[in-house]
């Protein structure tokens, strides 16, 4: 059975520890403390808020779901001590200097990151964009404006531009945005809506290149416990670690 460290004890965290079949957690680790201590007991691992502390316990690979300065802050330690790490909260890579420093220590250390599909589909094919470039990649993201801490009173556009710059607006709402540029390539074009009608996070995917074209859209339901995050991006974790040790590999 996979042993893994969990980062970050809110929505998503939660919703792996108890979910959790092929994997056991060992140990969890989030800021605030009373939320290590709720989960850890939920899923019988032991809570920290140290993270030196919760480095020395016996896992093999660390799922993060805590936030772009999580990831900024110990995904290197993670790697440099010899386990893998899966990062939810993608965006931290937007900055190529730092994406290029931690895919540098991975490769030294001989380890994985993983970037699960979480809230979106389609990142496996969108992968050819690395061997013909994509002309067009584009994401049109509707979300409630509760989803963004705002009110609105009718559908209203609050960021127009590239992924790198959105993520630094968003850095809870647009990860996504950021993982579509590293599967294909090239920063991601991106709109985001807010619509007070609005009762799923929409995410609506347009891509063109010499293959063809792509238009995905995805309607999420948004989690219990923050509507912000879809409930698919857990089910993309909990997925991802089923099949982490099985030989059939499906997708690009
Ligand atoms: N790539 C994707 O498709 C998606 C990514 N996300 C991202 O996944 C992450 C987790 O989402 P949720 O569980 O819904 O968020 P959440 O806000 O419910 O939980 C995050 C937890 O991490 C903890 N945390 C945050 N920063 C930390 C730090 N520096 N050190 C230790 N603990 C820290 C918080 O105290 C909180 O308990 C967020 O960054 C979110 O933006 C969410 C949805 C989709
Ligand atoms: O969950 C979603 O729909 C997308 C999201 O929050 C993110 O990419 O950060």
């Amino acid at each position: 059975m996979i042993k893994i460290g969990l980062l970050g004890c809110g929505n998503v965290g939660h919703i792996i520890a108890t979910h959790a079949e092929s994997i056991q957690v060992v140990a969890v680790f989030d800021i605030i403390p009373e939320r290590a201590e709720r989960l850890a007991a939920l899923c019988h691992a032991r809570p920290y808020t140290d993270f030196d502390a919760f480095m020395r316990e016996d896992f093999s690979i660390v799922v993060e779901a805590a936030s772009v300065d999580a990831v900024r802050n110990y995904a290197e330690k993670v790697l440099r001590s010899g386990r893998d790490i899966i990062l939810l909260s993608s965006g931290a890579l937007a900055d190529a200097e730092f994406r290029d420093h931690l895919v540098g220590v991975a490769r030294e250390a001989g380890r994985k990151i993983r970037i699960p599909s979480g809230a979106i589909l389609g990142l496996d094919n969108l992968k050819i964009g690395q061997v013909s470039p994509p002309t067009k990649l584009l994401l049109r993201t509707t979300k409630p404006p509760s989803s963004l801490g705002m009110s609105a009173t009718r559908r209203m556009e609050i960021f127009k531009g590239l992924a790198h710059d959105c993520i630094r607006q968003y850095p809870k709402n647009i990860n996504v945005a950021v993982a579509l540029g590293l599967a294909a390539g090239r920063d991601a074009d991106v709109e985001l809506w807010v619509d007070p009608e609005a009762e799923r996070n929409t995410h609506e995917i347009f891509v063109e290149g010499d293959f063809g074209d792509i238009y995905v859209r995805v309607r999420n339901v948004p989690s219990p416990d923050n509507p912000a995050t879809s409930y698919m991006a857990a089910l993309s974790i909990l997925t991802l670690l089923k099949n982490l040790e099985n030989p059939l590999v499906v997708g690009t």
